[in-house]
């Protein structure tokens, strides 16, 4: 069952409409990352979904019941949603226990205060925090802790649907691997549906069970990481997805002939010419013998874990390319050819086609 539904959204800033029509579905218990430019409207979708945003068109419906439609309007405080911005947005005068409980009912039921403190520990607990640091104050936490009493806090009224704007983006590679390991594990154990807002295509591909990408305030494709990555619907979300090798080539039958040889497609293949999409790490290199076509290193880009081959191919693929074809090949960090070096190009696993 789906827990959040938007169905055809319009919303904007006065004149200036910023989604023309987005339509998403989040599973119950999933998460989808919502990954676009800066600019694509991504925060603008998700305070809309939050309630701080009043659409002009459409509707948006949490968990079964319409919180934005043309003749509801349901609050923000009242939808069973929980939102954590980037910066985490903690009250700085509150002390942790204070911000954690802002949300919750304060009215003066007898054992209330009590019922209180044992929620903040349980949530302090859930995001991995030690209890001693109810006391302190967001100025005497690390960006990682704040985050996580940032979430705590949107946790703790028991919203069903928990969005998050670039919550890990501010902090540096180590602690925001650390937190986004630690949000996971929460928010899988809080058993929320979650929508993630990111521009980090690693961050949507790990973390999410479906990726949706919106560009000019329209999405242009939803589909699982692996799916969006390996066959995403056209030539820039493939780009947009990550490091793409482009390159020309000609459907024949079930197979595309192009300059890196004759390749195994995802899908329809269109006669005629075509563009051939694959990922660098599809191209292996071998010996000169081996490969299917052969090439000559022309740069080396080494990241530790791996690195990235600059090639110029050989022969034939000129003829294809119209051109020198040059390609790019990821390879493992310490399999690492020289400049210069004259080895096989093979291609690994089906690649992806468009008609040219
Ligand atoms: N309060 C506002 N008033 C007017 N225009 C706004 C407001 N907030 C955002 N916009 C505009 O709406 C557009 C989309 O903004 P939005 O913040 O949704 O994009 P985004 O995809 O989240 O970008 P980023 O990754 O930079 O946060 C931008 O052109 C922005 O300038």
């Amino acid at each position: 069952m789906s827990e959040v539904e938007v169905r055809d959204l319009r919303a904007g800033y006065g004149t200036n409409e910023i989604l023309h029509g987005v339509s998403l579905n989040v599973t119950e218990g999933a998460t989808t990352a919502i990954l676009g430019d800066s600019g694509s409207g991504k925060t603008t979708l998700l305070r809309a979904i939050a309630g701080f945003l009043r659409p002009t068109a459409g509707e948006i419906r949490v968990a079964g019941r319409t919180v934005a439609g043309p003749r509801t309007w349901v609050p923000p405080e009242r939808r069973g949603v929980g939102y954590v911005r980037q910066e985490g947005a903690l009250f700085p005068h509150l002390s942790v226990a204070g911000n954690i409980c802002f949300g919750l009912p304060r009215s003066g039921l007898r054992g209330r205060e009590h019922t209180h403190r044992d929620r903040v520990a349980e949530l302090l607990e859930l995001v991995e925090l030690p209890a001693e640091v109810a006391g302190r104050y967001p100025a005497q936490l690390s960006g990682g802790q704040q985050q996580r009493v940032a979430l705590a806090r949107a946790l703790a009224p028991r919203p069903s649907v928990v969005l998050l704007d670039e919550p890990f983006s501010s902090l540096d590679t180590a602690l925001r691997h650390a937190t986004r390991e630690a949000t996971a594990r929460a928010l899988r154990a809080a058993g929320a549906t979650v929508v993630l807002v990111t521009h980090d295509q690693g961050e949507a591909l790990s973390f999410a069970d479906e990726v949706a990408v919106l560009r000019g305030g329209h999405v242009l494709q939803v589909a699982a990481p692996r799916i969006i990555y390996g066959e995403p619907i056209d030539p820039q979300v493939a780009a947009f997805m990550g490091d793409a090798v482009m390159v020309r080539g000609e459907g024949v039958g079930p197979e595309v002939r192009s300059g890196l040889g004759t390749l195994t497609v995802v899908g329809f293949v269109p006669r005629g010419a075509v563009d051939v999409l694959l990922r660098p790490e599809q191209i292996r290199l071998t010996s000169p013998e081996q490969g299917a076509v052969t090439g000559v290193v022309t740069t080396v880009r080494f990241f530790g874990h791996d690195a990235v081959v600059g090639l110029d191919v050989a022969g034939d693929a000129q003829g294809w390319a119209g051109g020198p074809l040059s390609v790019r090949a990821r390879v493992h960090g310490n399999e690492t050819p020289v400049l210069g070096a004259r080895v096989g190009l093979r291609v690994v696993g089906p690649v992806r086609v468009f008609k040219h």
